[in-house]
């Protein structure tokens, strides 16, 4: 019996295999290993706090990122890969996002961890404009318009474990992380955790009667981005997190017309400019503490978790797409 990183224990489906290291070259593949990814929502454009080193702009089985990746060190000297997940000009609706492609990209630089930041609405009193959350559980009202799997069309059948949608070990870490990076910035933001994401169509905001249906079942923030993009990083077995930002109050409030872009737009730079110091600070901390410890599974904590999934031995498909993203268990033809 095995465990994968959820502590759930099962019964691979297939035989064991060994790993395979084969990535398929491409031009425009960085040779540096970058572990750590940051992807940026409205208003994070840059992580301009860093010291900008080169953009690098893979070209995907799944098309191109949003934004050419923007690698950046950080003061230790380590690398940071940063996409813009709307373009850096915000010019990709929420529905058009290349979701594959940004975690494909990054996945293709090394990245093993990755650290999402997304505009939500609040739909709890409690839960105030410029606040931080992490939240731990999603449901997700998109229509299906997204695509959702890497294993689309490949004649791959894999179900990914996502009972728990965000890295449970990394968003237990990052509780301690994203405190003390809030507390140091001194402005007295609020972070909230174990909240649950309600992720819609868009692009036009809710209703008032839907905003409080997704209260009555349990919602405490709204977005329009953070699926696929949780369940592409599991399927590429990269441990991911999302940092929330409350911007607005969405519908529900009785007593106010319910939320305008202009009014998210008010407040975006001031978490902008939060989110990239918690970004600085908790990519620094990750990185020495996995490296202190040479047993922590930080950075890796999803590595693995695909073996439970495949409904097929892996060794036997030879797919190029599937090479590119999971070359831990497929070759290309
Ligand atoms: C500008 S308000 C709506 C917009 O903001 C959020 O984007 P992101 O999650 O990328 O920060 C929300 O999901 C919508 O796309
Ligand atoms: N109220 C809201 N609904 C959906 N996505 C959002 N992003 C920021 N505020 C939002």
């Amino acid at each position: 019996m095995l465990s994968d990183a959820h502590g759930n224990r099962r019964r691979s489906l297939i035989p064991h295999f060994l790993p395979n290291s084969h990535h398929p070259p491409t031009s425009q593949m960085a040779t540096d290993k970058v572990l750590v990814g940051v992807i940026g929502g409205s208003g994070l454009y840059n992580l301009d706090n860093l010291t900008f080193i080169k953009h690098v702009n893979p070209e995907t089985p799944w098309g191109f990122p949003s934004s050419p990746i923007a690698i950046s060190s950080l003061p230790s000297g380590a690398l940071v890969a940063f996409v813009a997940r709307h373009g850096v000009g915000h010019t990709i609706s929420p529905s058009t996002i290349p979701a594959r492609a940004n975690i494909a990209a990054l996945k293709s630089l090394g990245v093993s961890t990755i650290l999402a930041f997304s505009a939500v609405g609040s739909l709890r009193e409690e839960i105030a404009p410029g606040d931080f959350i992490l939240p731990s559980q999603l449901i997700d009202r998109t229509k299906g318009v997204r695509p959702t799997s890497f294993f689309d069309d490949t004649g791959v059948v894999a179900h990914a474990g996502f009972g728990d949608p965000y890295s449970n070990g990394l968003g237990r870490w990052l509780e301690g992380a994203v405190k003390e990076a809030l507390e140091n910035e001194g402005r007295g933001t609020k972070l909230w955790t174990e909240k649950t994401l309600v992720v819609m169509e868009g692009p036009q905001f809710s209703t008032r009667a839907e905003s409080l249906m997704y209260r009555m079942w349990g919602g405490d923030l709204i977005g329009m981005t953070a699926l696929p993009e949780a369940k592409l990083a599991r399927e590429a077995e990269i441990s991911f997190a999302l940092i929330a930002t409350a911007t607005d109050y969405d519908a529900w409030r009785p007593h106010e017309a319910g939320v305008t872009a202009a009014e998210v737009g008010a407040i975006l730079k001031q978490n902008a400019d939060t989110s990239r110091h918690v970004a600085a600070h908790v990519i620094e901390r990750l990185l020495g503490a996995a490296q202190a410890d040479s047993t922590s599974t930080l950075l890796t904590e999803e590595k693995g978790c695909m073996q439970f999934a495949l409904m097929a031995p892996p060794l036997s498909v030879k797919n190029a797409a599937l090479a590119y993203v999971l070359p831990e268990y497929f070759s290309a033809p």
